[in-house]
């Protein structure tokens, strides 16, 4: 029998469990926790820029960095330090990889030879404002990010256990079952950086993880990242005006000031590095604090000293224990910063596709699940669109003198199904993509995993959905009690629901809800105009024909009419004495539509959602990976 170790659980109510843990377990618990080799980073010439002004023909730009030159030491805690706009979340965004456009310099990284995705690989980024998934709980977030961080073939307990030991650290074990919307701004910040450190990662890149927070929760925050960089790794965080208390617990400062160092030293020189360009901190004056009024308030001459004074980076005088990077074989450990070369090898992930792609959907699931204000309403306004329509439009399917109302009122479910996908997607969409983007940056998975089970998640709402939908209001409105025809209509609606759900995916990635909001409604009256229903084809131009093929809201309106009067459908129930529109054949004249085009109008359809699924994925790809 294998022996077993005692480690501490806690339950559902935050008391302490025994667990007993396997002790092959524990061992890859501290190989996990001890296979991080320290790194260190240097920079050499960073430059910036960006588009200044919004004339599309003038390529105006703006230095935001100048060649700022610097090192971030292995096993330190460096604070990155400066003025608002000074460029701090520029350079740690360059440094971490997460901005490789319109940027030129040097990054080494231990002196072999590397290039910015092997930094990515060892390091953790933890954004300013790190957007978490809202409703899972602390536990739950943990573990998926255990479950996609971790090598697949670690047990489970090991990861349950390892997940705990880190909580503990971060005073998170009593509220692992809180919802993280319901967390403190702390509990949040420490959260976000727990998440980061279940791979283990050498490296973490903060920018302003004390930002909202009070100074109490602010000092815990940094207590536990100078912990971390005791434990060997190289801690760097933005921080914009730190206290004499707070700046005390770094070890080395590096200050910007308007894209240009102006000091690189360890804390402790802070003082003489002062005295020494004969700037005297009046006694009780936190010395940053005077440093960044100096660089605001001062005459751009006084800066220009301070950066000459510290080679805008490149001095190491302040330093110490600086390391010797001359003796790096400059050639082999080159590495510009450039997106070309940042491309040249694949991203790794340490699970599979498959499992990935498994994860990411029962988060998904589980999500969905908790968010029951979003299923109530979708639900709802399912069913009272479709009571209100069946209601308005009581039994007039087989009515030959209602033959149009009946076609306005398809044309209604098309319109009403189209904005309700849409629209939903505007919306929410927006809100998870700072989740993805920061969970995609930081290796958890792959974008083709995310998207793979995004789509296959959204698919059972919409069917739900259209089908509840359909099922009111086909009845109601008193259409042929006929499977097929029931069903031929419905797959119809599903497909529209799902490629406009798309579309606005589409625009929810490239545009912010408000824009996209009117963007997305607005670029649909093509589509609306072009349908067949307000004008017909044969009416029009010859030129403006293909368009009526080429409308979406067109084809799937033919195909949802096709369903309910093609097929041999008998003729319409007439209770006057003469109704001229009782032959189905002879309204499809009226209207334009070949009964026969029913397989083409769903082909089109589906060549339509595999282009809208493509255009989602590369538009989350430009907007995530491209566009940095
Ligand atoms: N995409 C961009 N387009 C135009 N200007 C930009 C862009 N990105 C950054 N800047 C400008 O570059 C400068 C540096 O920005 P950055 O966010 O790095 O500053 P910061 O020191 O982190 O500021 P803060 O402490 O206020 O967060 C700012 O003046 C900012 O307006």
């Amino acid at each position: 029998m294998s022996e077993k170790t005692s480690v501490v659980r806690y339950d559902k109510d935050g008391g302490k469990v025994d667990m007993k843990l396997q002790n092959e377990d524990a061992a890859s618990c501290v190989r996990l926790r001890n296979e991080a080799d320290p790194v260190g980073i240097h920079f050499e010439n960073i430059s910036c820029s960006v588009r200044a002004g919004l004339s599309f023909w003038r390529n105006e730009r703006k230095l935001i960095l100048k060649s700022v030159s610097g090192d971030f030491e292995a096993g330190k805690f460096t604070a990155i330090i400066g003025p608002s706009g000074s460029g701090k979340s520029t350079l740690m965004d360059i440094i971490s990889g997460y901005r490789l456009k319109d940027v030129t310099g040097n990054v080494y990284v231990n002196g072999s030879q590397s290039n910015i995705k092997q930094l990515t690989k060892k390091s953790g980024y933890i954004m300013q404002d790190d957007k978490l998934q809202q409703l899972l709980t602390i536990e739950e977030a943990m573990m998926f990010a255990a479950n996609v961080k971790l090598r697949a073939n670690l047990r489970i307990s090991a990861k349950r256990a390892m997940v705990m030991e880190i909580l503990k650290n971060f005073s998170l074990v009593d509220h692992i079952h809180t919802l993280t919307k319901n967390l403190s701004g702390g509990q949040r910040k420490r959260l976000a950086i727990a998440l980061e450190l279940i791979s283990n990662p050498p490296v973490l890149f903060l920018d302003e993880p004390t930002s909202g927070l009070d100074s109490k929760a602010a000092k815990q925050c940094l207590e536990i990242l100078r912990q971390l960089s005791f434990e060997g790794r190289t801690v760097v965080c933005s921080i914009h005006q730190p206290s004499t208390l707070m700046l005390n617990l770094f070890h080395n400062a590096y200050m910007l000031a308007d894209g240009r160092c102006v000091y690189q030293g360890s804390v402790n020189n802070f003082l003489p590095f002062l005295t020494a360009n004969e700037l005297e901190c009046p006694v009780y004056h936190n010395p940053v604090e005077f440093l960044i009024e100096i660089c605001v308030f001062a005459p751009e001459t006084h800066i220009n000293g301070l950066v000459n004074s510290i080679n805008n980076g490149k001095s190491q005088e302040w330093l110490d224990n600086p390391t010797c990077w001359t003796s790096i074989p400059l050639e082999k450990s080159r590495e510009n910063v450039s997106r070309k070369n940042s491309k040249v090898q694949r991203i790794q992930y340490a699970t599979p596709f498959f499992l990935q792609l498994f994860h990411l959907l029962k988060r998904i699931f589980l999500i969905s699940s908790r968010d029951r204000f979003l299923t109530y309403l979708a639900l709802g306004a399912n069913i009272a669109t479709g009571l209100a329509l069946g209601g308005f439009f009581y039994n007039i399917g087989n009515n030959a003198k209602k033959v149009f109302v009946n076609l306005n009122v398809v044309f209604l479910w098309v319109m009403f199904v189209m904005y309700n996908a849409l629209t939903s997607r505007v919306v929410t969409f927006p809100n998870e993509l700072p989740v993805i983007k920061r969970e995609h940056f930081n290796r958890w998975y792959s974008l083709k995993a995310y998207f793979i089970a995004s789509t296959i998640g959204d698919i059972p709402v919409q069917v739900i959905c259209v089908s509840l939908f359909m099922s009111i209001v086909y009845y109601l409105t008193g259409q042929p009690v006929e499977i097929k025809r029931f069903s031929y209509s419905t797959l119809t609606l599903i497909l529209i629901a799902i490629i406009f759900q798309d579309y606005g995916i589409c625009v929810g990635t490239l545009l912010d809800v408000q824009t996209g909001f009117i963007f997305g409604v607005f670029s649909t009256f093509p589509w609306v105009m072009f349908s067949g229903f307000f004008l017909y084809a044969r009416d029009t131009p010859q030129i403006f024909r293909k368009l009526f093929d080429l409308s979406i809201v067109r084809r799937g309106f033919e195909a949802i009419v096709i369903s309910l009067i093609g097929f041999d459908r008998k003729p319409f129930a007439c209770y006057d004495v003469f109704c001229a529109f009782r032959f189905p054949e002879f309204v499809s004249r009226i209207i334009d539509i070949d009964l026969d085009n029913f397989e083409k109008d769903i082909m089109f359809l589906v060549i339509t959602l595999l282009i809208t699924k493509l255009c989602c994925f590369f538009a989350l790809m430009y907007k995530i990976s491209w566009k940095r």
